[in-house]
């Protein structure tokens, strides 16, 4: 095994982020090993999407660093950022769909941008994503205002795949969606991840998603990370925060709703 297979997919150490006066992330370190599916979950507030935003180079850090797929943009020059970008995916808390794009121009939106293709192929790849997450061809010239939230998210979630990603970076992927479409999304994530070998980064509050989806978890406190691991490790950390989460009664009934198989 190379040094590029066995370091992990995203590090964050030391990690402080902050607005003002105000301090979201406290000198938080996290590995994302590569192929897993790692849940992020923590307070309403409590800097999830910061750090997810931070990771993708959205917002400034104060101190730390991040290496992704072994590249440290502090130390790269923007070319090769510009490369790295293109290796993850993201799929945005509301979907961020382009209103005044089809369903299919969404998804090859990223292809326009980073790669030198002909029509045809960009329209074929865009339909052959729309297929592996559940869309039709006629679903494809729909605009996102005549779209359920369920094919909302899987529309979003095939242009985070537009571009074959390593990694797939999913704000609250769940949210807005009744149990049964939540739990079908969770599947095709699952399999997308089995099948594509994805590393996932999900930010996420729905314990049915963390129990069925994700390999591990990490648990967002203070502005650090209080507790990391497979949900074992979650039911049976004493931090306040954690126990109230994932001993709460939401929690028990969310696994004794995934041990039914819902
Ligand atoms: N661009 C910004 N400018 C100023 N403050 C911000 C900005 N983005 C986030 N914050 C603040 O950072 C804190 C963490 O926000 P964040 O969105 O990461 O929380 P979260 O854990 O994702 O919450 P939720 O679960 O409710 O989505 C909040 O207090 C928020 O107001």
């Amino acid at each position: 095994m190379t040094a590029a297979t066995t370091t992990p997919a995203i590090r964050v150490h030391d990690l402080t982020v902050g607005f003002g006066d105000q301090i979201v992330l406290d000198h938080l370190s996290l590995d994302v090993r590569r192929g897993e599916v790692l849940g992020v979950v923590g307070a309403s507030g409590g800097g999830k999407t910061v750090l997810m935003r931070t990771i993708i180079g959205l917002l400034p850090k104060r101190g730390g660093s991040i290496t992704i797929l072994d590249v440290d943009r502090d130390h790269v020059q923007p070319e090769a950022i510009r490369l790295i970008e293109r290796r993850w995916g993201i799929l945005f808390q509301q979907g961020a769909l382009f209103s005044s794009l089809t369903v299919r121009q969404n998804v090859e939106f990223p292809m326009r941008e980073y790669l030198d293709i002909s029509d045809g192929l960009r329209q074929e790849v865009a339909l052959a994503k729309l297929k592996m997450v559940g869309l039709s061809a006629s679903d494809a010239e729909k605009f996102p205002a005549e779209l359920s939230g369920g094919m909302t998210k899987r529309v979003a979630l095939a242009r985070a795949l537009a571009l074959d990603p390593e990694i797939v970076f999913l704000d609250e992927p769940t949210s807005g969606l009744d149990p049964i479409s939540a739990g079908e999304f969770d599947a095709l994530i699952k399999t997308l991840q089995q099948t594509l070998g994805l590393t996932v980064f999900m930010v996420t509050h729905d314990l049915d998603s963390l129990n069925t989806v994700c390999d591990r978890i990490a648990a967002l406190a203070d502005g650090k990370v209080v507790a990391e691991g497979p949900m074992s490790v979650m039911l049976a950390c004493e931090h306040p925060w954690v126990k109230s989460y994932f001993q709460g009664k939401r929690a028990r009934d969310a696994e004794a709703s995934a041990s039914r198989g819902h």
